[in-house]
């Protein structure tokens, strides 16, 4: 697995004082209330477990799963939700959760959907944010690493569902796409 790997773009080391520096600032922010994490399936779960681990108040975790993307690394700009909230978001404090921000197009309709359904705020942080790749006009509050246009794999995120349990986040080979 590890010799797909052309070169690395965050080391395991980066993620966790991405990691620590995020879960203080989250810790700041939300002393004294209760927020909902939603971590957005599957590719955040590697960074919610660690993120939460150094945040240093009270918080309740959820999941969602939602996709855009089908095999192939371009969006397809269509969202499915293929897993919802088990709980109402009406009146919480919401963070959302997320492995990588590019078009926004996820995002975007998670946080309308939850808007529609009444969450009292809602913020978001993710590892990774490809700010040149945005189509639509959203922002996550807390961001990890600004990275280039390039398809990244590791750490949650997978090409053709592989790649996830990578612990660092890297490029891919050019030869393993046309394998
Ligand atoms: O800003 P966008 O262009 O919408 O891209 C970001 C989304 O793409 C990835 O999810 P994906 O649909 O690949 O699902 P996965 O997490 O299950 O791999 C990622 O986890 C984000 O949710
Ligand atoms: N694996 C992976 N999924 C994504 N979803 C949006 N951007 C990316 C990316 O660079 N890599």
């Amino acid at each position: 697995m590890h010799n797909d790997i052309e070169s690395i773009v965050l080391t395991k080391e980066q993620i966790e004082a991405a990691c620590e520096r995020l879960g203080k600032e989250i810790t700041a922010d939300y002393e004294g209330k209760l927020p909902l994490c939603v971590g957005i399936l599957k590719g955040s779960i590697l960074f919610m477990a660690d993120l939460i681990k150094h945040i240093d108040t009270h918080v309740e975790m959820e999941f969602m799963d939602v996709s855009s993307y089908h095999g192939g690394t371009e969006s397809t700009g269509e969202v499915k939700i293929l897993k919802d909230l088990d709980v109402s978001v009406e009146g919480r404090d919401i963070i959302i959760i997320e492995d990588i921000l590019e078009t926004g197009t996820t995002l975007n309709a998670i946080v309308d959907l939850l808007k529609y359904r009444k969450a009292n705020s809602i913020e978001i942080v993710t590892l990774l944010d490809k700010p040149m790749r945005r189509k639509v006009d959203i922002e996550a509050k807390y961001v990890g690493e600004k990275i280039p246009d390039d398809f990244v794999v590791g750490y949650g995120l997978d090409y053709q569902e592989k790649y996830r349990n990578l612990p660092y986040i890297g490029l891919l080979k050019e030869e393993v796409y046309t394998k």
